[in-house]
């Protein structure tokens, strides 16, 4: 089995491990502020808080199912609008959106769920979204030696739509193709797809 720790220069493990240490930092934090959390409503807000923050840098390993590709399967696979959910590793806010990959199998072919489950891998710690772009790539080209790979992200930073420059509305599209889907008319299928 493969684990997230030995794929990634900054995983944040055992996040859920914290959770009490996390709360007194996140009242101490509100607190700084000025936000008082000294009512009814708001007194738990500080678990609360951690316990998102928790969820959202929690990665899981998991896994790997592949098959044999018994029919020889050469046509491109693609799993379009896979969830992303991650946070920006320079405010600490979320942005979230899609993923689409496509890879062109070789000797093995990846379990479908897999491809959901190596996207939330990768963007359950602080990421920038190019990292995370191709760290998926890379990690799928590495684990399964398919004869090529696309990873296309979509996604809406909230650190900059919600905040600072607040730009409302705009999306950020990052990819990273690999093998045979770096070559011309394949490259050009898999980018025509997505649409
Ligand atoms: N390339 C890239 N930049 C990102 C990503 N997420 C956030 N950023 C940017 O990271 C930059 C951090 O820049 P700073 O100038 O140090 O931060 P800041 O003063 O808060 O900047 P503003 O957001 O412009 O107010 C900002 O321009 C963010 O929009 C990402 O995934 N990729
Ligand atoms: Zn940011």
């Amino acid at each position: 089995m493969t684990t997230y720790s030995e794929l990634s220069p900054t995983p944040v493990p055992h996040v859920a491990d914290r959770l009490d240490q996390a709360t007194e930092a996140a009242a101490a934090f509100l607190a700084a502020l000025g936000v008082d959390c000294d009512n009814e409503s708001m007194a738990r807000s500080p678990r609360r808080m951690a316990q998102a923050y928790a969820a959202m840098l929690s990665s899981r390993p998991f896994e790997m199912t592949t098959f044999d590709n018994d029919e020889g399967y050469d046509e491109l696979v693609l799993v379009r609008a896979i969830p992303v959910q991650s946070v920006c590793e320079h405010h600490l806010l979320p942005f979230t959106g899609r993923a689409h990959i496509g890879y062109l199998p070789g000797q093995r072919i990846l379990g479908l769920s897999k491809f959901a489950r190596v996207v939330q891998m990768f963007a359950r710690r602080p990421q920038v979204q190019e990292r995370l772009t191709q760290q998926v790539a890379d990690w799928i080209d590495h684990e399964l030696t398919p004869r090529g790979v696309g990873v296309v992200i979509e996604a809406e930073h909230t650190c900059m739509t919600l905040r600072g420059v607040r730009a409302a509305g705009t999306t950020t599209r990052t990819s990273a193709l690999r093998g045979a889907l770096r070559d011309g008319a394949t490259r050009a299928e898999f980018l025509t797809l997505l649409h």
